[in-house]
């Protein structure tokens, strides 16, 4: 595909943009599951289309979740499709990152609210909203990740380990952990970025990597088994993670494979960071317990080249890290440490 527009500063192609070409508005996708061998847009006319891509994770990450759920209900208006349909539809594509949901909620709203010969373009002013409230709460996390990794980290730069991918492609701006890792970068203080690949989609090896080296960072990709050896060897000076859903005590559901590395900083006594928008933080989940891990077919995990394995697997999405093991969640409305129903409640407030 070419460049038919400008890159953004980080090099990566806008994960989800809004067009309107003579046939009919369009909801425009980058295929994430195509990355980072192909760079191919999926270009949505309809619900159904978009509701495919949301379940493939062709558009994935709680963020961009939002922005697609809003969207989404824009298309639908301006298309003439049952808008209340489209809305039940979209909620329900994936169930455990709540940004999904809040982003069909918001530019529904909207939708009922206006007259309706202004529906359809209530809808797609809030999905615009949704997108710019987003892209501010990322370089606002940035900045307050930064504050506080300089004063959780000294010595002279940082050595970060991530899991899944949580740039911009999960975002209308620069995204949520990686952002902070961005500025980092940006700054001459990130010494490394250890990249889980994050079996079994590879969301690290695939989009974390190649988000990494379009920015030019220090970064050297592992196995996830292999995080545990990179702590014992006093390789690392931070965990910085994503949210789908967080909990009002404070619980995380994250990418499978999060909570083992919260057990591994604790050991290790390494801070373990949560950076998300407060649209990802759902006060009417009481705890982690409460969450809804969605479950995939285990042949995401069987189903490795050159032939599947043929077995039962047992394959979440998603692990849940109690609020205790977790040093900090960074909102773009400042830091949460410790992680407390009061402080979350504040942030949110
Ligand atoms: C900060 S949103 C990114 C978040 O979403 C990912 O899940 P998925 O790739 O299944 O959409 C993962 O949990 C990331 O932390």
């Amino acid at each position: 595909m070419g460049d038919h527009f400008t890159r953004p500063e980080h090099g990566i192609i806008p994960a989800l943009r809004w067009e309107e070409p003579p046939e009919g508005p369009v909801l425009v996708l980058l295929d994430q599951t195509r990355l980072p061998h192909e760079e191919v847009e999926l270009v949505c006319t309809d619900v159904q289309a978009l509701v495919g891509a949301i379940r493939s994770l062709a558009v994935r990450g709680a963020p961009l979740l939002g922005l697609a759920g809003a969207y989404g209900i824009a298309l639908a208006a301006a298309r003439g499709y049952d808008v209340e349909e489209a809305a039940d539809l979209l909620a329900h594509a994936r169930p455990t990152a709540v940004n999904l949901e809040y982003g069909v909620r918001r530019a529904l709203r909207a939708y009922r609210q206006a007259a309706p010969e202004q529906a359809a373009s209530a809808a797609l002013t809030e999905a615009r909203a949704v997108h710019v409230e987003d892209a501010a709460a990322s370089r606002a996390m940035a900045e307050h990740g930064g504050h506080l990794l300089a004063e959780l980290v000294t010595g002279g730069g940082y050595r970060i380990l991530t899991h899944c991918n949580t740039g911009a492609l999960v975002s209308g701006g620069e995204g949520t952990a990686f952002a902070v890792v961005l500025a980092a970068h940006r700054s001459g203080e990130l010494r490394r970025l250890w990249v889980d690949e994050t079996r079994p989609l590879l969301q690290g090896a695939r989009l974390t990597a190649y988000e990494a080296a379009r920015a030019g960072m220090p970064y050297t990709l592992l196995a996830d088994n292999a995080a545990g050896s990179l702590f014992s060897a006093g390789e690392v000076d931070a965990v910085l993670v994503g949210a789908d859903r967080i909990a009002a005590d404070g619980a995380t559901a994250n990418k499978v494979g999060t909570y083992p590395l919260a057990v591994l900083a604790r050991h290790h006594h390494v801070p373990f960071i949560v950076v998300a928008p407060t649209t990802t933080v759902d006060l009417t989940t009481p705890d982690g317990a409460s969450i809804e891990v969605e479950q995939r077919s285990g042949s995401e995990v069987t189903d490795l080249a050159p032939s599947p394995l043929g077995t039962q697997a047992y394959n979440p999405a998603f692990d849940v890290t109690p609020p205790d093991l977790i040093t900090a969640i960074v909102t773009e409305n400042g830091v949460v440490s410790p992680v407390t129903a009061g402080g979350l409640a504040a942030v949110c407030g």
